[in-house]
């Protein structure tokens, strides 16, 4: 047990799942996991273990943020032995080639958050997803005919950010999407050894100022969903 994840040894599988909001860690186990028991429940973030098509896969919310999902995917790491941590987000797409619904699989994520500098001091280390993960997203996206971006993202501190004029900036610079978890993931695994990848699907397009319906942002969902477990069972 740890400060935040009140499950016993072995209660993970090798490879987890994290969206960040733990209803949606639940509604993944119940719907698309077999067998799946709740193993942790520390402040509401639920995890679940179970199987998908044989194999045993782990699913845990991360909570909003950089600070939230570094202290969950820390944890999972070192106590709890996890190997492979693949984030199942929603992001804000900036660019005009991105579209709604869309997926983005984040090679690289570029931050305004300062924990990797904290880390690594003097240094702007490059946050990258691992490419065994990447490539496994990409050939589960290929077969399931998903309109995947591969590239950079953008892991902001802020959803509200009062400088609105940083968009046109990370547009520039090719940014596929914004969200507040990925570069946090990406540091945590570099420092403690663990491979990590984050997807998302774009729900908003924060320039054009469009949003998902209710019934447009479960379909996606689903669809990111059974990507994302394809993925999983096709890693050692
Ligand atoms: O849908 P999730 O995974 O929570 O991701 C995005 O949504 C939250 C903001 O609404 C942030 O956590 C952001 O990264
Ligand atoms: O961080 C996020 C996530 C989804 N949509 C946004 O606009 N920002």
């Amino acid at each position: 047990m740890t400060p935040h994840i009140n499950a016993p040894a072995g209660a993970f599988a090798d490879t987890v799942l994290m969206p960040g909001d733990p209803l949606r860690a639940k509604y993944i186990a119940e719907n698309f996991l077999e067998d799946a028991v709740q193993v942790c429940d520390v402040r509401n973030m639920l995890g679940y273990t179970g199987t998908y098509q044989g194999k045993r896969i782990s699913v845990m919310g991360s909570g909003m943020g950089v600070p939230s999902i570094s202290i969950y995917a820390k944890e999972l790491i070192t106590e709890y032995g996890v190997k492979n941590i693949i984030r199942i987000g929603s992001c804000g797409a900036i660019s005009d080639n991105v579209k709604m619904m869309d997926v983005v699989l984040a090679m690289g994520a570029s931050t305004d958050s300062g924990v990797n500098r904290t880390r690594f001091p003097g240094t702007d280390y490059a946050m990258i997803a691992d490419f065994g993960l990447l490539s496994a997203a990409v050939n589960a996206a290929q077969k399931q005919g998903a309109n995947y971006h591969v590239g950079n993202v953008y892991t902001s501190d802020l959803f509200y950010s009062p400088d609105e004029s940083r968009y046109a900036t990370m547009a520039k610079y090719g940014m596929l999407g914004v969200e507040m978890e990925a570069a946090g993931l990406y540091g945590v695994a570099a420092e403690f050894g663990a491979k990590a990848l984050a997807m998302m699907t774009v729900t908003d397009h924060i320039v054009r100022g469009e949003h998902l319906t209710a019934e447009e942002r479960q379909l996606t969902l689903n669809d990111m969903i059974k990507l994302t477990l394809e993925a999983a069972i096709s890693i050692d």
